[in-house]
């Protein structure tokens, strides 16, 4: 297997078929639902909260709300579509969250969506979760992770996940490389194309996006739809405290597995950092989207598909041309 990450690829332009970079579409089908963008915010509670998860959904952008006020998500799905909007919720796989899944059938809320969110998601428990979704809400859309390899891919599709969700370690608050030796931390797009490749269902590509065309990079190795936090954190519209250090504005960033998150010192997995306020979310959706339509022209095409099929070189670290940034 050839191993590589984000920075160390460029995708080979093709001759340009369309006259405006804003004929291109870059909408994706993921479920039961069309997208603006593959690109979903992460399931942190520093991302995402109900006024963005609400926003999102309007705008026709996808969302995963995070799992982490585990009362409030019943509610969530009844507000949700008493909005006429689509519930996309997250579940973890102790005991209790099985009781929640029968919960929700009894009240009779079907989020069209649920991620099973957990950090080492090729477990028999999260294949105990998958099978109880399918049981008791059949018609949700369930995404199964986390995993690094393509035996966990097929694993968690032949138990029933409609997708599932790749990526290791290689998060920008995450710790897991450094504190368990494992991970796909500096190989995270190798390691995207490796299970990708075992996919029969959508992948979602999770963790280490650090730059819009890394977005082109995700779909051209296999992925549907790219989470992605670092690069959402600090907007107006995320969640995260403000802080104000030496009279300039940032927002707390941190790890799910983090201690902030879990309030205790066990098995963490997780830091906190601060990034500097940077305005509204929807100008960098925005901006997703027209880079995007750009990559799609510099590979001679009109949608998403043409990336999929681009010519690539790998040169070790040859994004930034020998600068440091
Ligand atoms: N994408 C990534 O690389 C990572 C993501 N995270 C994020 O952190 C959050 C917390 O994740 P997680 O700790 O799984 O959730 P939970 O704290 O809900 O724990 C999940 C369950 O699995 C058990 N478990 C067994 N082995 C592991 C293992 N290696 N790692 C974690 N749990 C294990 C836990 O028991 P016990 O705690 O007793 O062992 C617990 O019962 C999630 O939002 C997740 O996405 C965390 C780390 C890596
Ligand atoms: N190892 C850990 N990974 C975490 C933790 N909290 C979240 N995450 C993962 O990171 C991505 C976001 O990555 P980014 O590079 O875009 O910032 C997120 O979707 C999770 O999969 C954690 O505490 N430890």
């Amino acid at each position: 297997m050839q191993i590589f990450d984000y920075e160390d690829i460029q995708l080979i332009p093709n001759k340009c078929v369309v006259r405006s970079r804003k004929e291109v579409d870059t909408s994706i089908k993921f479920g039961p639902r069309t997208f603006k963008i593959p690109v979903v915010p992460a399931n942190m509670q520093t991302i995402i909260d109900e006024p963005l998860a609400i926003w999102l959904a309007e705008h026709d952008y996808f969302y995963v709300m995070h799992r982490f006020t585990p009362e409030t998500r019943a509610d969530f799905v009844a507000d949700m579509h008493k909005r006429g909007l689509f519930a996309s919720i997250s579940v973890g796989v102790k005991p209790g969250e099985f009781g929640f899944i029968q919960q929700l059938e009894e009240q009779k809320l079907v989020p069209e969506y649920i991620t099973i969110d957990i950090a080492h998601g090729h477990s028999q428990v999260v294949i105990d979760m998958i099978h109880h979704i399918k049981l008791h809400l059949p018609d949700t859309f369930v995404i199964a992770g986390n995993v690094g390899t393509p035996e966990g891919v097929r694993e968690l599709e032949n138990a029933g996940a409609d997708a599932t969700k790749v990526g290791i370690g290689p998060g920008k608050v995450c710790i897991t490389k450094l504190k368990t030796g494992f991970g796909t931390g500096g190989w995270q797009l190798a390691a995207l194309r490796w299970c990708a490749k075992a996919a029969s269902k959508p992948v979602i590509a999770d963790g280490g996006i650090r730059n819009n065309g890394d977005i082109a990079k995700s779909v051209r190795f296999g992925a549907s739809m790219c989470m992605i936090g670092s690069l959402f954190a600090g907007h107006v519209e995320t969640p995260g405290k403000k802080v104000e250090v030496d009279g300039e504005l940032f927002q707390e960033y941190y790890g799910s597995a983090s201690q902030y998150q879990k309030n205790s010192h066990h098995n963490v997995e997780g830091k906190k950092i601060l990034l500097p306020v940077k305005g509204k979310i929807a100008d960098t959706l925005t901006e997703m989207q027209e880079d995007l339509q750009s990559s799609v022209s510099y590979a001679g095409g009109r949608d998403l598909s043409a990336l999929r099929k681009v010519d690539y070189v790998i040169v070790k670290n040859s994004i930034f041309n020998g600068d440091q940034y």
